[in-house]
C-alpha cells in the first residue's frame, strides 16, 4: 500500500498524463496531466475501457489489442496505439503500459502512459495525415516507431496513397525536424543528371556547369533525404546509390574531394521490390539496405473508414474560403468508389465537386459519373451461409457507416456487445 502510495505520488508530478490500474482494469489513481487533458471527471473505480473506449468489457474482447493483457501475459511492458474517446473527441494516442511489481515480483498493478499522436489526426485537420481505420492505425504505429531513430524507412504503397506524406511525417517526429526535408523524384532522370541532381557539379565539370552547384545529398545535410520511387532507378544508376549508402560519401561531378554525408533516408516506391529483385531488375544489396524498416501504406478500399473523414478533410483544405459539406447522396456515392487512385483520386474528385458546385453543399451531380454510380450490393447473389451473409453485411455497414461503432449498433438494433460478436464471426 506504500508503494501503491509513493508510486501515486511520483507520477503526480510527470509530464504525460498517466493512470494506475490494478489487474482486473480498474483505475485506481490518474495523475494531474492526465485530469488536466483529459479533464472528464472522476475515473478512479472505473475501468480504462469504460473511460477510453466505452466498452464495456476489456479491448481485446472488442476486437483491438488489450495492452493491460499483453503485459499481464508477457510480464514486459507492452505498448499500443489506439483510438480513445476524449472530451476533445476521438484522439489518437499511443499508449505504453509498464507493470509494477511487489518486493516477492509479483504483478499487482500497471501504470498506463499516454501520449498524444502528432503524426495524424483522427478529425479533419489544416495539414498533415489524417485515418482513424484500423489499416491506418497500424501504418500509423509503424510511424511512430521508426520517426524518432535514425533508422532507413521503405515505405511501400500504390501510388496516391501518401508516400510523401508519410515520409514528411516521420522527417517532422524525428530528431532531425528543424533540418531541411530533400525530395529526389527518382522516376526518369537519366545516368548523367542523376548525378550531377544527387551530388552536384564543380564549375566546369561540363559544358554549361558555369559555377559549382550543390546537389540534393549535400542539400540534405542535416535532414532527411526522402528518394521517391527508388523502384524506378536504374540498375545502371542503382550502384551509385549504393556506393553512397555504404560508404556515407560522395563526390561532386567533376570534384576530387571526397564529402560525408549526413542525412537521414526515407525511400518509397509503388513497385514490387522483392520480385523485381528476384527478376534481376533491382540489386539485392541495395534492397537489403532499402528494407531495414518497411512500411506498408494501405489502399483507399482496404481503410474505407476513412474515405468521408478524407473528403471533409481535403474539401475543407481546397476551400478554406467555404465551408464545404457534404450531402447524403454525394457520400453514398463516394462510398460505393473503389478508387483506384487511392487519396490522390480521392483530392482530384473533391477539387472538381468544389468547381462544379455554385453553393457550399457538395450534391452528387457534382460527381464524375463513373463515382460510385453503381453501389455494390452489401450482399453478393448467390447462396451462402446465413451466418456468412450477416458478416458480410455487417461489414458492408460498417464501411458505409459514418459514425462510431455505439451508434451503428443503435442503428441495426442490436447492443455494440452483439456487434462486436458478430463481427469477430
Ligand atoms: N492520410 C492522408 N491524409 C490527408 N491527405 C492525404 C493522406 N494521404 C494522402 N493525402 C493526400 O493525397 C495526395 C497524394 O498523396 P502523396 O502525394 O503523398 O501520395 P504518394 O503515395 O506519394 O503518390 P505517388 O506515388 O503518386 O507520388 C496529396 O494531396 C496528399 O496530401
Amino acid at each position: 500500500m506504500r508503494q501503491l502510495q509513493e508510486l501515486i505520488s511520483f507520477l503526480e508530478t510527470q509530464p504525460d498524463p498517466q493512470i494506475v490500474m490494478d489487474a482486473d482494469y480498474r483505475i485506481v489513481a490518474a495523475n494531474a496531466a492526465y485530469r488536466r487533458h483529459y479533464g472528464q471527471g472522476e475515473v478512479v473505480g472505473k475501468t480504462c475501457y469504460a473511460v477510453s473506449h466505452g466498452y464495456d468489457k476489456p479491448c481485446d474482447q472488442c476486437g483491438e489489442s488489450c495492452p493491460l493483457a499483453a503485459s499481464r501475459a508477457s510480464g514486459e511492458p507492452a505498448r499500443v496505439l489506439h483510438l480513445h474517446h476524449t472530451p476533445h473527441g476521438e484522439e489518437h494516442v499511443d499508449v505504453l503500459l509498464t507493470p509494477v511489481r511487489d518486493a516477492r515480483g509479483r504483478i499487482t498493478h500497471f501504470v498506463e502512459r499516454m501520449q498524444v499522436v502528432r503524426e495524424a489526426s483522427s478529425l479533419p485537420a489544416q495539414r498533415g495525415l489524417v485515418g482513424k481505420s484500423p489499416a491506418f492505425n497500424r501504418m500509423l504505429e509503424l510511424i511512430r516507431r521508426v520517426a524518432p531513430s535514425n533508422t532507413t524507412a521503405l515505405l511501400l504503397g500504390e501510388s496516391g496513397t501518401g508516400k510523401e506524406l508519410v515520409a514528411q511525417a516521420i522527417h517532422e517526429h524525428s530528431p532531425r525536424r528543424d533540418g531541411p526535408f530533400v525530395v529526389v523524384e527518382c522516376s526518369g532522370l537519366t545516368e548523367t543528371l542523376f548525378e550531377s541532381e544527387l551530388f552536384g557539379y564543380e564549375k566546369g565539370a561540363f559544358t554549361g556547369a558555369n559555377q559549382r552547384k550543390i546537389g540534393l545529398v549535400e542539400a540534405a545535410a542535416g535532414g532527411t533525404l526522402f528518394l521517391d520511387e527508388v523502384g524506378d532507378i536504374p540498375l545502371s544508376l542503382q550502384v551509385k546509390l549504393l556506393r553512397l549508402l555504404e560508404t556515407g560519401t560522395f563526390r561532386r561531378v567533376g570534384g576530387v574531394e571526397t564529402l560525408r554525408a549526413d542525412f537521414r533516408l526515407v525511400a518509397a516506391t509503388h513497385r514490387e521490390l522483392k520480385a523485381m529483385v528476384e527478376r534481376g531488375a533491382f540489386r539485392t544489396d541495395l534492397y537489403y539496405r532499402l528494407s531495414v524498416f518497411p512500411i506498408g501504406l494501405p489502399p483507399l478500399r482496404e481503410r474505407r473508414e476513412d474515405i468521408l473523414l478524407l473528403a471533409e478533410t481535403l474539401a475543407a483544405r481546397l476551400a478554406p474560403e467555404r465551408k464545404p459539406t457534404l450531402s447524403a447522396g454525394f457520400r453514398e456515392r463516394l462510398l460505393a468508389h473503389d478508387f483506384p487512385g487511392n487519396v490522390r483520386e480521392l483530392r482530384n474528385i473533391m477539387e472538381r465537386a468544389l468547381l462544379m458546385a455554385d453553393g457550399d453543399t457538395l450534391l452528387p451531380e457534382h460527381l464524375p459519373p463513373e463515382v460510385g454510380a453503381q453501389p455494390p450490393a452489401p450482399v453478393v447473389e448467390e447462396i451462402v451461409p446465413l451466418a456468412t451473409a450477416e458478416l458480410r453485411y455487417l461489414q458492408w455497414a460498417l464501411a458505409h457507416h459514418d459514425g462510431d461503432r455505439k451508434s451503428l449498433a443503435r442503428k441495426l438494433g442490436i447492443s455494440e456487445r452483439t456487434l462486436y460478436r458478430k463481427l469477430a464471426g
